[in-house]
């Protein structure tokens, strides 16, 4: 029997009512995700890419089609699976340790076991000398260390991430992106990750999922099988760039990276 994958998305499309017209954000999509993939969903604006997320975080439900977590109708959000902001969505009033803790506490666990799972996860992500800060005294990459961490202390398994770099300079970029694949590699996560660029999906992804609007749809899957870690300036790096970037091109004739 095949193995059940984490998520399955089915036929799914999502068509959504404005001032009486009808736009369909959606159509078909269809895609299975294996647990410890990481895939990108890149494409042009408007393409359905932030719809398919909303819908596998249970945030909109499909308006055809289902989408399947483990097997299971994905009925709602669920801690389970945790989508990490660009802004990453910390409450600025509490500290990290707090801000870790916040899911498994308001679920009732119990306060030693909350403490347990704090503690793992900042020594996980390497914050201990950050522990009690406020959001507002972390740069960047420490911010989503700390919203990474909060959703695995939820016992997140799938974890869904739009555009989180869009708007960081390069280098901090850069490092981002090398910490986000040090906590995947380590934790086995199954990662979503929207991203505009090219070369972004590339480095991170074991399958780059190319989506086209109008309506928005799934037009192709490209698994990425260079090895780890991935050398941007290669001669392989750039064959594939050169290779998905022409099949974006040739989907909607539009510069995507
Ligand atoms: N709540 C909503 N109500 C009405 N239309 C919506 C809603 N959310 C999204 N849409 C429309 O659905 C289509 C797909 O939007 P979506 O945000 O999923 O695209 P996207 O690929 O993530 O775009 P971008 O790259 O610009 O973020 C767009 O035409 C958008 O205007």
């Amino acid at each position: 029997m095949a193995e059940i994958p984490i998520l399955d998305i089915q036929g799914v499309g999502k068509t959504y009512i404005l001032n009486d017209s009808r736009i369909e954000a959606l159509r078909d999509a269809n895609l299975t995700v294996r647990k410890g993939e990481f895939i990108c969903l890149i494409g042009a604006s408007g393409c359905g890419k932030s719809t398919l997320l909303r819908i596998v975080a249970g945030f909109e439900a499909p308006t055809a089609g289902q989408a399947l977590m483990w097997g299971k109708p994905i009925a709602g959000p669920a801690p389970d699976r945790g989508m990490v902001f660009q802004d990453y969505g910390l409450f600025p009033w509490l500290t990290v340790r707090e801000n870790i803790g916040f899911g498994p506490a308001s679920r009732g666990r119990p306060k030693a076991e909350v403490r347990d799972t704090v503690e793992r996860f900042i020594a996980l992500i390497g914050l201990a000398r950050f522990a009690d800060a406020h959001p507002h005294q972390l740069s960047g990459g420490m911010k989503q260390r700390v919203a990474i961490a909060r959703v695995l202390a939820n016992d997140a398994e799938v974890v869904l991430m739009d555009e989180p770099f869009g708007a960081l300079d390069a280098m901090t970029r850069e490092r981002l992106q090398d910490e986000l694949l040090e906590l995947w590699q380590r934790t086995g996560l199954t990662v979503l990750f929207v991203t505009h660029s090219i070369e972004e999906a590339i480095f991170l992804s074991d399958r780059v999922v190319v989506m086209e609007p109008g309506p928005g749809r799934i037009a192709s899957a490209h698994p990425v099988e260079l090895p780890r870690p991935r050398d941007v300036a290669s001669p392989e790096f750039n064959l594939v760039r050169r290779e998905l970037g022409a099949r974006l091109h040739s989907h909607h004739g539009k510069k995507a990276a």
